[in-house]
């Protein structure tokens, strides 16, 4: 199943845990990059660049439509530990940033995450 059908089907989980909250309890395995109280950061499964990994909130929001004034402090928390991550992982010369929200953003983990994408040419506008 692709990317795109999956994203169309997975509006049914929500409610139900996510791959994410699974990885998160330690169910399922992940090359994790960090973890703390607030986020956990693995790379993703199927990468789409040399370097391509997520930054996961611990508290199991949706999608960023669901994020509401006190997950200000998590959400800045996130980008920040991105970008520390981003240079761990020695995307000197750039990388991509891209949150998907809902059917047409392609999300198809309904757990909010943080994609940070690097070590090749990004293109605009995206697809
Ligand atoms: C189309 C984007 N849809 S998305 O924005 O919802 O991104 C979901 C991402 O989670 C990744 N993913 C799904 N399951 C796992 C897993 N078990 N471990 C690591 N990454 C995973 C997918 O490869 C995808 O890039």
């Amino acid at each position: 199943m692709d990317e795109l059908h999956r994203a169309q089907k997975a509006k049914e989980e929500i409610g139900k845990p996510s791959v994410f909250s699974k990885i998160i309890k330690k169910e399922l395995p992940a090359d994790i990059l960090f973890e703390d109280d607030q986020c956990i950061a693995f790379h993703d499964i199927n990468p789409q660049a040399p370097s391509h990994f997520l930054v996961v909130s611990k508290k199991p929001i949706p999608m960023l439509d669901d994020v509401q004034e006190e997950d200000t402090k998590t959400l800045g928390h996130m980008l920040i530990i991105a970008k520390n991550l981003a240079a761990q992982e020695k995307l000197v010369n750039g990388y991509r940033i891209v949150i998907n929200n809902g059917e047409q953003g392609c999300q198809s983990v309904y757990h909010l995450h943080i994609h940070v994408v690097g070590g090749r040419q990004m293109e605009w506008p995206p697809g």
